[in-house]
């Protein structure tokens, strides 16, 4: 599978926060790629995501289809996805599930397990501890969930949880919480590992209500490749400003080491990205990538089928849909002009989601 990358480990926790962002503008020149290690999502929290991903990839076919992909939310099949889309494959060998942002006004646009598979199945035995689990989740959410939106600072619209009946939501949303905060603690230092404002990102817009969505994709182990070149994701690089991923620790990503800049996969080697436990693994996107005119890689990866089942949870924090990403000042010069120009984030992530899915 090639060698590992030795990649930075950041500690999220530290009360040096010019080092810290020193240390991490280090890592995103270099690598694209860093480790996140002190991130407030404990380690329990994300086994319990990784246990209700098992038992949701397991469902039949036609139940999790009833929640097939609607605006971006919800269940994609098998080979519906096909991440590099100059490549002939019939599509990418995972499945996963969409989570958009659960607050501000698209919320509603969600799909649930209780709408659609309660229907269809009885939930009670196919998820035996699910009511009593998330009864005393849900007592636990609402009240943490109120301490990590006031860490976070702003005043979202919080989407009123007292009326919702579903502990799967419940549950996300607590993640999403949690994972939400260590994200905007970590775009502060970026915007501080940019020589910026701490609070840029927060001024230009790019984290009011943040096009925050999870992912939790499943991996199967055994192929039917009838000798085809299959990937679990084909060679990409994310969207928008930077990606958290956990994993079960099974191999399988992979992530380009090249020279600068370069979005060619004949060009550098592959090397794998181990986990490292209790650590996201963290990398720059596409618009951080335009934001910092290259200074900072949106790196290529992919991820190789090993013949073991995997499962993975990577969220993705984009900036808002109306904020524009156009070079910084800090980043360019008369002989160093702006490579990109300025997009709407909405527009920029709609055209890579028609490329990816044809729609
Ligand atoms: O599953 C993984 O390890 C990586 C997934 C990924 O790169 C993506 O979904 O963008
Ligand atoms: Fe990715």
């Amino acid at each position: 599978m090639g060698e590992a990358l030795k990649l930075p480990i950041i500690d999220l926790s530290s009360p040096d926060r010019f080092s810290t962002a020193d240390s991490i503008r280090q890592a995103c020149i270099d690598y694209g790629f860093f480790y996140l290690v002190n991130h407030g999502v404990e380690e329990e929290i994300l086994g319990r995501i990784f246990d209700e991903s098992r038992k949701f990839f397991s469902l039949p076919l036609e139940h999790k289809m009833s929640l097939v992909r609607k605006e971006h939310r919800g269940y994609t099949p098998l080979y519906a996805e096909n991440l590099d889309p100059s490549s002939p494959s019939k599509g990418d060998s995972k499945e996963s599930f969409y989570i958009g942002p659960l607050e501000g006004t698209h919320s509603n646009l969600n799909q649930w397990p209780s709408d659609g598979i309660f229907i269809l199945c009885e939930i009670p035995e196919v998820l035996p501890s699910w009511r009593s689990t998330m009864d005393l989740f849900y007592k636990k959410v609402l009240r943490q969930l109120k301490n990590a939106l006031i860490l976070v600072g702003n005043q979202p619209t919080v989407t009123p949880l007292g009326q919702r009946n579903s502990g799967w939501s419940a549950k996300y949303w607590w993640i999403i919480c949690c994972i939400r905060y260590a994200g905007s603690r970590l775009i502060r230092l970026l915007a501080l590992a940019l020589k910026l404002d701490e609070d840029f990102f927060e001024k230009v817009g790019a984290s009011d209500i943040p096009t925050a969505f999870l992912r939790l994709i499943h991996y199967p182990g055994e192929l039917d490749s009838s000798g085809e070149e299959i990937y679990g994701a084909s060679a990409h690089s994310d969207y928008g400003m930077i990606t958290l991923l956990a994993t079960d620790g099974v191999p399988g990503l992979q992530a380009w080491s090249a020279g600068r800049n370069s979005k060619n996969q004949g060009y550098g080697r592959t090397c794998q990205v181990s986990r490292v436990i209790q650590a996201f693994i963290v990398n720059i996107g596409d618009m951080m990538e335009r934001w910092t005119n290259c200074l900072f890689r949106s790196t290529l990866h992919r991820v190789m089928p090993t013949g073991q089942e995997r499962y993975s949870a990577a969220f993705f924090l984009d900036p808002n849909n109306s904020c524009v990403v156009e070079c910084l000042e800090s980043c360019c010069s008369e002989s160093c002009p702006p490579r990109f120009p300025p997009i709407r984030s909405g527009d920029y992530l709609k055209e890579r989601f028609r490329l990816t899915y044809g729609s």
